[in-house]
């Protein structure tokens, strides 16, 4: 561990019984000088206990870890994700005037030509020029898993006053519930299925690809006219029978959780029109000039890197909750969930070497208020305190429904403080004094209704859920991600994880099946044998 880890643990020690409330105390100013603003975001970070020293040294880390020298390697297309030897340029997805040069080519061209074929498309089936075999497309259904699904799921949901296509609807699993449940009530003659795959080998996709292909053929003379597919490997999907007309390629440089910026986004166009589409693609580019361009103290996913590190790496805090106040935002704490997981839940640093810092945290959370009926409960006084990040719009879309929206934000600004200011012993006495009671009784009630506070949280506001919004706070967490991985010494964009599970269920799947070479441990053995009696 290198110097300058050691001197921020040695600061987080030295702040010792000092609580975050007190931070205001000794800095009038800190409620502006710990909320930065940028773009019309508002990230504000001063209910946590990250003070001017701790920023100092935290800056300090990422000028140390070289963020901006990796951060331009990236923009540039250098072949930062060494371990699978690719470039990572999901950002020129959305900076389609840009150019890009990778083994001395540029890659532009390419991406504004699928680009352009992808809303030349949307605009043929959202105006009925492209059709069904019984008509105009009412139904789209996006067969995908993890990132092939988690984007533009999270941003079809998350953009609903915005629709004014096909009705869209995601299958991830493999558990034929999903597609069984999708597919019911959907008219194959008028349902355009579009398998969203990089590789086009994930199990989970094909298989329910096929049975889709099966479903729609039980109506359709040509199912397969009525496929799209989404993918790096055009071998695979004209093999599966898609015209090529119909497949939207993407590079090796684009990774699964980072690909709804292009052809992936493609449900999203049709659900929002390619015109709105590019504003979240808008959205996203603003987001990566001032990544590229602000100073590390102003730069929005540095400070949110920071300060992520500062909760998990230095503070020991081993979760982090997103938290938020926006119903449609409802698959945001899945989507960020892979980006961070995926990208950071590594062991080994780039050189090989071990990891000698905790990797990424676990990232788990539900939009307010539901979760505060939930497990609010938990972070409020459970052992463990867990970081809390807020995101909160001004504005709703509801404008006859105002009245909800103000107490929506009250509910997220008041759960901030909550966590923050607790409840001490004394007044939790005071409150059960006034209930009437007294002596030993009142001495154990109370002990129930103190709240320790001191709980870190960040709130980050906007002005409103937009496909321009949206496009800077996905960019956003995105470049969060990267900063943390750069910090921490790890390659953020393979998934090797991943790898192990998916082989062994191609060898437990014939042992389900009671043919099966042995060679498993004995608990996998014994749970298949039961398994296989079950089903009788
Ligand atoms: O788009 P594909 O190739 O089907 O992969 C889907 C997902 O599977 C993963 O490779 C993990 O299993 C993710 O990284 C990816 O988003």
């Amino acid at each position: 561990m290198t110097d300058i880890w050691t001197r921020l643990k040695s600061h987080r020690q030295a702040q010792g019984a000092t609580r975050i409330a007190d931070l205001f105390d000794a800095d009038p100013d800190r409620a502006r000088a710990f909320c930065t603003q940028a773009d019309g975001l508002v990230f504000d970070w001063s209910k946590t206990a990250i003070d001017a020293g701790a920023r100092d040294l935290l800056v300090e880390l990422a000028e140390g870890a070289d963020v901006a020298g990796r951060r331009e390697a990236m923009f540039t297309g250098e072949r930062i994700n060494e371990t699978e030897g690719r470039a990572v340029l999901h950002t020129a997805l959305r900076n389609l005037r840009g150019s890009v040069v990778v083994d001395g080519q540029d890659v532009m061209p390419a991406v504004r030509e699928t680009h352009d074929r992808m809303a030349d498309f949307a605009r043929d089936v959202r105006s009925g020029a492209f059709t069904g075999q019984g008509g105009a497309i009412t139904d789209v259904v996006n067969i995908g898993i993890g990132g092939s699904d988690l984007g533009p799921y999270m941003a079809v949901l998350a953009l609903a006053p915005y629709h004014d296509g096909p009705r869209c609807h995601f299958v991830s699993n493999v558990d034929g519930a999903d597609i069984a449940d999708t597919l019911k009530g959907l008219d194959p003659a008028t349902t355009l299925v579009i398998v969203a795959s990089k590789t086009f080998t994930t199990i989970e996709t094909m298989t329910n690809a096929r049975t889709a292909r099966d479903w729609m053929g039980r109506v359709v003379t040509d199912p397969a006219a009525q496929f799209v597919a989404l993918s790096s490997a055009t071998g695979k999907t004209a093999e599966f029978g898609i015209d090529p007309a119909r497949v939207f390629g993407f590079e090796d440089w684009v990774g699964g959780r980072y690909s709804v910026w292009g052809p992936i986004g493609l449900s999203l166009m049709l659900a929002i029109g390619d015109e709105r589409f590019d504003e979240f693609l808008a959205g996203a580019a603003a987001m990566d000039a001032h990544f590229r361009a602000a100073p590390l103290v102003e730069n929005l996913p540095v400070l949110l890197a920071l300060v992520g590190i500062w909760h998990h790496q230095i503070c020991g805090y081993p979760t982090r909750a997103l938290l938020p106040y926006d119903n449609r935002l409802l698959r945001l704490p899945a989507y960020l969930q892979q980006l961070e997981m995926e990208s950071n839940g590594k062991r080994v640093a780039m050189d090989g070497s071990d990891l000698d810092l905790p990797s990424g945290p676990v990232v788990w959370g539900e939009p307010g208020t539901n979760g505060q009926h939930a497990f609010y409960q938990l972070i409020h006084q459970g052992t463990t305190p867990v970081p809390c990040e807020f995101i909160l719009a001004a504005k709703g879309h509801e404008d006859d429904l105002a009245h909800h929206h103000v107490l929506l934000a009250a509910n997220c600004l008041a759960q901030s403080e909550a966590l923050m200011r607790g409840r001490s012993l004394e007044e939790a006495r005071a409150l059960m004094r006034a209930k009437g009671l007294e002596g030993a009784e009142l001495d154990r009630q109370a002990r129930h209704r103190v709240f320790p506070g001191n709980r870190p949280s960040t709130t980050l506001l906007i002005e409103k859920l937009t496909p321009f919004t949206l496009g800077q706070i996905v960019a956003l967490y995105e470049h969060r991600v990267f900063v943390e991985g750069v910090i921490l010494g790890l390659n953020s964009f393979d998934q090797w994880g991943v790898e192990l599970g998916k082989e062994l269920a191609l060898k437990v799947e014939p042992l389900l099946k009671g043919e099966g070479a042995p060679g498993h441990d004995p608990s996998t053995e014994h749970l298949a044998a039961l398994f296989r009696r079950m089903r009788g």
